[in-house]
């Protein structure tokens, strides 16, 4: 899909947007693209593929497959320089904000970007910061967790990411993690930035919290545990993106 920031932009005159994220090191690319196709059915936006622990060739091959057979936009959400695939139609291009390691801030962006120049890609601008307790991707990216009850740090760096010209920022609470961001630090975030597009993940489960994500002032809920974890796909996205379509019309 081209221009996939005006996709997203157009169902946010509407509604709320729901991105099912798919970690390639969990399943097979076939078993991936049946788990796409029903959370397409059940109503999600778009498709994330991305780990925190991922390899090269599992991205590739899951975009490929993914490409070939849906229509809704493929977003890469990369855990390293090698999460680069000309089959995804978009990259998450992210800055980790709170990490204390210099790499993850610009250095694994500067040594992808020849790369993704080459992909064709849509560059998707990203601040991204990761909230307590962090999980898999606060241990690898060495980040300082923001605390869950200092809502105003991740809304500050929001504020300085939309001054460097980012058009996304990204609040994580890790992948699988036992509570969702508080919804303060959402509603900070958004009151804080003017155009800025907020995105919320980690640890959304039930129809309650992705409510509560998307009320507080989300505008793209991600959920990707609970697809692993569920054996009917398509009726657990159903619970979400109805959450998330009342959030949005209340
Ligand atoms: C822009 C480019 C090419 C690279 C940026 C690279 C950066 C900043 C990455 C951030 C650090 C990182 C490891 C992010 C991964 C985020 C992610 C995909 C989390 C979900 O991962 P899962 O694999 O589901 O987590 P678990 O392993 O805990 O399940
Ligand atoms: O796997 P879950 O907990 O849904 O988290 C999704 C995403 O925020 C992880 O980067
Ligand atoms: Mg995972």
């Amino acid at each position: 899909m081209k221009d996939v920031e005006a996709y997203i932009k157009n169902i946010l005159k509407e509604r709320k947007v729901h991105f099912t994220l798919i970690d390639p090191d969990e399943q097979t690319p076939e078993e991936a693209l049946n788990i796409a196709t029903e959370a397409i059915e059940g109503g999600t936006d778009g498709i994330m593929i991305g780990g925190s622990t991922v390899d090269n060739v599992g991205v590739d091959e899951t975009c490929k497959i993914l490409s070939e057979n849906i229509a809704v936009p493929i977003i890469i959400f990369p855990g390293n320089t090698s999460s680069v695939s000309k089959y995804a139609d978009a990259i998450f291009f992210m800055s980790y904000l709170n990490s204390n390691n210099p790499y993850w801030i610009i250095g694994a962006q500067a040594l992808a970007s020849p790369a993704v120049k080459k992909s064709g890609l849509e560059i998707l601008p990203m601040g991204y910061m990761v909230a307590e307790p962090g999980g898999t991707v606060g241990w690898v990216g060495e980040a300082k967790l923001v605390p869950r009850n200092k809502p105003k740090i991740p809304a500050v760096y929001a504020m300085a990411s939309e001054f460097l010209g980012m058009r996304f920022f990204y609040i994580e609470a890790g992948s699988g993690a036992d509570q969702p961001i508080p919804p303060e630090m959402v509603a900070y975030t958004k009151r804080a930035t003017d155009d800025m597009i907020v995105v919320v993940g980690g640890g959304i489960r039930d129809a309650k919290a992705a409510y509560t994500a998307a009320k507080a002032g989300g505008d793209i809920i991600v959920t990707g545990t609970v697809v692993e974890e569920t054996t009917d796909v398509k009726a657990k996205i159903q619970e979400l993106t109805g959450a998330i379509k009342k959030a949005s019309i209340e």
